[in-house]
């Protein structure tokens, strides 16, 4: 049995965080691979390494005369790991790497390489308190021309790499380019890089620990103390991920469903929480109708009016042109007999706005157009609904009871999840009115 661990930027936030993993680690002999991001928040007014990092690489490529702020990020940021290397009373120590990172913050060698040091140097503190080999992502992880992540090439040399190491450390969030530079994953991407470890390993789990005893039903920031999901399918994940659910990186799951290798969600703060099950599929019926649901704010929407405009060939694909030409990329698009919607990120759409509506106008001569922002879209999900009479029903009647104006209704072909736009400033009441009626209420 092999378990790849991987460990959360607030499970490493502080050598008291770093004693829990350790704990974690050691208490099964499987978990041999570990794979850690940068320290996280210690509190809620803290701040990630990962942004300091971007900060002072912010200040080292001003060409004005900034050397003081800068100094003053890199010695906070030095602080903070040398305050986990003693709280953890190890030996080693890391003033030769940041000479090498000062120096290299000097030449301006990237900023992708400025925000992979915290993983890098989290990797090497982990490995030494393991007794783990640390082997540097640069040498694992690859990315190809286009910046794009190269799995076949990266597969290879780590499984290669992996199958003659008994344990390792491989920090997340990194990797590199065919020139050798670092390249990173976007934000949250060391989520990333432990599915691509355990897809190397064949384990049999990849425990993904964090600070929230699962996948909880609802966002925590907005529903005190939600209940969390019990097992989770693959799709219902990715609906959520998507629509704001932060907890895994949506791009994580594509390696470990290859091998379907089972994910794990779990609580470093209580490691003896069960957590959630990501599985590809499963007979456990859900215990609420819904599997759980979750939002994003800022879209703006775009609605096309014209007669008969069901009857009129091509007439979606000349209007999604415009949208292509201009590189806005689409959200949604519930449509009518004679009207179809176009939900957009508002600050994609912003930029191009009269350009698209000349464009419209140019390509269909609609008889009406007209816009709407500051809109959230809400994502109810569950393998549960489409074996449930009334679901929609229920949600209409929870939103209407708590004042929320509904702007628009989409259930996905799959019947796994029904799309809901709302004003943003009804974002968290209608969060609220759909959790109350299905978890709470349970009628
Ligand atoms: N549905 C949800 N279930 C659990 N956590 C959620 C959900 N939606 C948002 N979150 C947030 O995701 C956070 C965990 O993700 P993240 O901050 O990336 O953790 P880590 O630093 O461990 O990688 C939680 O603390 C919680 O605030
Ligand atoms: N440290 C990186 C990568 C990451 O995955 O972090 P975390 O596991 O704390 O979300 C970031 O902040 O984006």
């Amino acid at each position: 049995m092999i378990k790849v661990v991987k460990f959360g930027g607030s499970s490493l936030a502080s050598a008291a965080q770093f004693k829990k993993v350790g704990a974690i680690i050691r208490k099964e002999e499987t978990r041999r691979y570990v794979v850690p991001s940068a320290p996280g928040k210690r509190h809620s007014g803290d701040t990630k390494v990962t942004d300091l990092l971007y900060k002072c690489y912010g200040q080292a490529i001003l060409d004005d005369d900034r050397e003081e702020d800068f100094e003053e990020i890199l010695k906070v940021i030095k602080d903070r790991y040398d305050s986990i290397i003693n709280g953890l009373e190890l030996t080693i120590s890391l003033d030769d790497e940041f000479k090498t990172i000062r120096e290299n913050f000097s030449k301006k060698i990237g900023r992708d390489y400025a925000a992979s040091r915290g993983e890098y140097l989290n990797g090497i503190i982990m490995a030494a308190y393991l007794g783990y080999e640390f082997i540097d992502a640069a040498e694992v992880i690859f990315f190809d021309e286009e910046g794009e992540f190269d799995a076949e090439k990266t597969n290879e040399v780590l499984s290669e790499r992996l199958a003659h190491t008994e344990r390792a450390v491989i920090p997340g969030f990194y990797g590199s380019n065919p020139d050798g530079t670092i390249h990173t994953f976007s934000r949250g991407g060391s989520d990333i890089t432990g599915s691509i470890v355990a897809r190397a390993v064949h384990a049999d789990m990849y425990e993904n620990w964090t600070d929230v005893s699962g996948f909880l039903i609802a966002d925590p920031r907005i529903i005190k103390n939600p209940k969390a999901i019990d097992v989770i399918t693959y799709r219902e994940l990715r609906e959520l991920s998507y629509m704001g659910a932060t907890v895994l990186h949506e791009d994580a799951i594509f390696p470990v469903r290859r091998e379907g290798i089972p994910i794990n969600i779990r609580n470093t703060n209580a490691p003896e929480d069960k957590g959630t099950l990501i599985v590809e599929a499963t007979c456990q019926k859900p215990r609420f109708t819904i599997t759980g649901v979750a939002g994003k704010k800022d879209f703006a929407s775009i609605t096309v009016e014209k007669a008969m405009m069901n009857s009129e060939v091509g007439f979606c694909r000349k209007v999604l042109t415009v949208f292509e030409d201009n590189g806005i990329s689409i959200e949604h698009m519930p449509s009518g007999i004679d009207t179809m919607t176009i939900f957009v990120h508002q600050d994609e759409f912003a930029e191009r706005e009269q350009k698209v509506i000349a464009g419209i106008h140019r390509a269909v001569e609609p008889d009406f157009l007209e816009l709407e922002s500051d809109l959230a879209l809400i994502a109810v999900v569950g393998r549960g609904m489409r074996a449930t009479r009334g679901t929609s029903g229920r949600i209409f009647s929870a939103l209407a009871h708590a004042n929320v104006n509904v702007k628009m209704i989409d259930q996905g072909s799959s019947e796994l999840n029904i799309i809901i736009g709302v004003r943003n400033h009804d974002f968290d009441a209608a969060i609220k009115a759909i959790y109350d009626i299905f978890v709470n209420t349970r009628i």
